[in-house]
């Protein structure tokens, strides 16, 4: 029996917007069955979620090789839908590796974000989906790259709204074009922050989390509770908040130490939602035989 497992993924970190994720303790899995006349895959993710070849996983290995013969799949996941979360990476990325497992692909990692990255149409989800820990990416429409680094110790307390919104609705908000000032300060910021991973400085990382003017200010009143957990997770001595991707999910970057002490402070915070305290996940796509 093989089974594909697929961590969260938390993309943009504030100004690396389409370019910077991580990797999360959070998983999907998708255990492979016996082969069979049609499609099934048995979830528990509610009647939105199609059993069958319209479900985007196997949509996404059949668009890689269409005579796939069926086969019956056991899906469990702990990635909430449409939260900013990357569970539509994270079921991409666990279709293309249906197919290479089925298929006999031989695909390598970087084959497997070339193939996301046109499906998904940005690197910062997918590729820490696939490489883990903390990565930088970039996608020029025609080639993708990526690198992973350890992210130095922290914890992620995550705030999971009850409403969901989708990433197409929170991209419909971000204008096409932006002042030269505003996208070279918030490229420079984000180029701080990656160093300050890469040297282990979560406090300035995490300041740097907080620059952004890409995209967070004009998703602003969809996400109401950024600035108001922001503000709270300050006073607590959280290193920095932002939106997790396309949000609605906020994340506070906090040490380690603090994490359970700062998390109590901000569950009282007034908001419809639950708290998490999450990990980065050092790894990404693994296969268990
Ligand atoms: N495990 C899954 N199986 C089947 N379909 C899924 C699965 N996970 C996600 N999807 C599809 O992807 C949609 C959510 O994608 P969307 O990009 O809007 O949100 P997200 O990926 O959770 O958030 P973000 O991209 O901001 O991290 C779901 O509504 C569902 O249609
Ligand atoms: N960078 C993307 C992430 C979506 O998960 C966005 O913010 O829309």
């Amino acid at each position: 029996m093989t089974t594909i497992r697929v961590p969260a993924t938390s993309a943009n970190l504030g100004p690396g917007f389409d370019s910077i994720g991580l990797a999360l303790n959070l998983y999907l899995t998708i255990t492979i069955g016996e082969a069979r006349s049609d499609w099934f895959i048995d979830h528990e993710m509610g009647a939105d979620v199609p059993t069958d070849e319209h479900n985007l996983i196997i949509k996404t290995a059949l668009a890689l090789i269409p005579d796939l013969e069926p086969h019956r799949l056991v899906m469990r996941s702990e990635i909430p839908l449409a939260r900013g979360l990357g569970s539509s990476s994270s079921a991409i990325i666990a279709g293309i590796e249906l197919a290479n497992q089925l298929g006999n692909l031989d695909l390598t990692d970087y084959d497997l974000l070339q193939i996301a990255v046109k499906l998904e149409g940005h690197p910062d989800n997918v590729a820490p989906a696939i490489y883990g820990g903390f990565v930088t990416a970039t996608y020029d429409e025609v080639e993708a790259d990526a690198v992973s680094a350890p992210f130095p110790a922290a914890r992620a307390l995550t705030f999971i709204p009850d409403a969901e919104l989708l990433t197409s609705a929170s991209r419909a908000v971000l204008p096409a074009k932006l002042p030269l000032r505003a996208a070279v300060t918030t490229s420079s910021a984000a180029n701080v922050l990656v160093a300050a991973v890469l040297r282990g400085d979560l406090e300035l990382a995490g300041r740097m989390m907080e620059r952004d003017q890409f995209h967070e200010t004009y998703r602003g009143k969809l996400v109401p509770h950024l600035e108001q957990i922001r503000e709270r997770a300050r006073e607590c001595g959280a290193c920095g908040t932002y939106l997790s991707g396309a949000g609605p999910t906020v994340i506070s970057m906090v040490p380690t130490q603090n994490a359970a002490a700062i998390l109590d402070e901000l569950e009282t915070l007034p908001l419809k939602g639950r708290w998490l305290n999450l990990a980065i996940a050092p790894a990404g796509l693994a296969i268990e035989k």
